[in-house]
């Protein structure tokens, strides 16, 4: 339930307009190897280049556990308030409304999780809290364990996995070594890797206007990995400022570049600006995976993108550094610009 003060609805609302449908370009993840795999990976940096966004097929997660995943965030969801607000903490657990610390607002409520390498939701992320779930609310969760904790784990552990083959196909197709030059980031056993589960409620009758779900921004890691229950809402801005609405495919997920990414490919990448407007009478649930590189990680261009003597469009900084900046300032702040050279 996501519950506005006065006037905060005011805040949030939006003129009603139906932007045009973006052209999302499908990478097939599981092309073998040879002209096909080449090809893929080729797609993959012109998607990139262009829109800093595209989806992915033959991705080897199974749907059954997207579904039973969503199933039971929905139920979650479902939850009286009060029960999820006891799995709220800062900045991770349960919040709802208030999106990060500056203010931003949004018609959502969420899950932000950690995630270690092997995909399990540390303890560190329930440190105050456990996460209750449905049908087990009344019992102690030792005695019965959550289903949503495990299924998430399960989940994040396969988006991992996917995302680290997504950065692999993604050298393959920059032509930099070694094979794990950008997965390594990912999979470290250090890696700041988040789950985030949002949830939009059906918008309220509010004289055809909309609402804000998840205002503009960009992702600061390295790549995100969405998927959506089939509801739409999420847009994407083009280079020349053009919002589009992503189509939903119930059986792909969406990749975002993000600003990490931008920074070690020199800008050749630039990470995608995007939105959730919330539209429907259907309430949305995604899931997004929030692949980040360990804390001391030390970014900057990767030297075999720079070219013969190239310039370097970013100075180095580490993720924790960078990270600390997306804590002060709105959603929306361009916080890549204060570490260009
Ligand atoms: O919920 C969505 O579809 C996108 C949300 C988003 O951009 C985010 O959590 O960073
Ligand atoms: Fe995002």
């Amino acid at each position: 339930m996501v519950v506005l003060a006065k006037g905060e609805l005011e805040q949030i609302a939006l003129p009603a307009a139906q932007p045009p449908l973006a052209h999302v370009r499908a990478i097939d993840l599981s092309a073998a190897p040879g002209p096909g795999r080449d090809a893929a990976a080729r797609a993959l940096v012109s998607a990139c280049e262009e829109q800093g966004f595209f989806k992915v097929t033959g991705h080897g997660v199974p749907l059954e556990l997207v579904r039973a995943v969503e199933a039971a965030a929905a139920e979650f969801f479902a939850l009286p308030q009060a029960e999820k607000e006891a799995a709220a903490g800062r900045p991770l657990g349960y919040g709802s409304k208030r999106i990060g610390v500056s203010g931003d607002l949004g018609w959502i409520e969420y899950l932000l999780l950690g995630v270690t390498p092997a995909g399990a939701l540390p303890a560190a992320s329930f440190a105050s809290w456990t996460l209750p779930c449905a049908g087990a609310a009344v019992a102690s969760s030792s005695e019965h364990p959550c289903p949503l904790r495990d299924l998430l784990e399960e989940y994040a552990a396969a988006v991992r996995r996917m995302a680290c083959g997504v950065l692999e196909l993604m050298a393959e197709g920059l032509g930099i070594g070694p094979a794990d030059a950008l997965s390594r980031l990912v999979s470290d056993g250090e890696s700041d890797n988040m789950l985030r589960v949002n949830h939009y409620p059906p918008r309220p009758e509010m004289q055809g206007r909309l609402l804000t779900g998840f205002g503009e921004h960009t992702d600061p890691q390295i790549i995100s990995v969405l998927r959506s229950n089939g509801t739409s809402g999420l847009e994407i801005c083009a280079r020349d400022g053009e919002w589009t609405s992503v189509p939903p495919d119930p059986d792909a997920f969406f990749v975002n570049v993000a600003d990490a990414l931008q920074v070690l490919t020199n800008g050749r990448f630039s990470s995608v600006k995007h939105r959730v407007v919330v539209s429907s009478e259907r309430p949305r649930v995604s899931m997004i995976f929030f692949g980040g590189p360990p804390m001391g990680e030390r970014l900057a261009p990767l030297r075999q993108l720079l070219g013969d003597g190239g310039r370097s469009k970013y100075r180095e900084f580490t993720w924790k550094e960078y990270k600390s900046s997306t804590h002060k300032g709105r959603l929306a702040t361009d916080r890549l610009c204060s570490f260009e050279n």
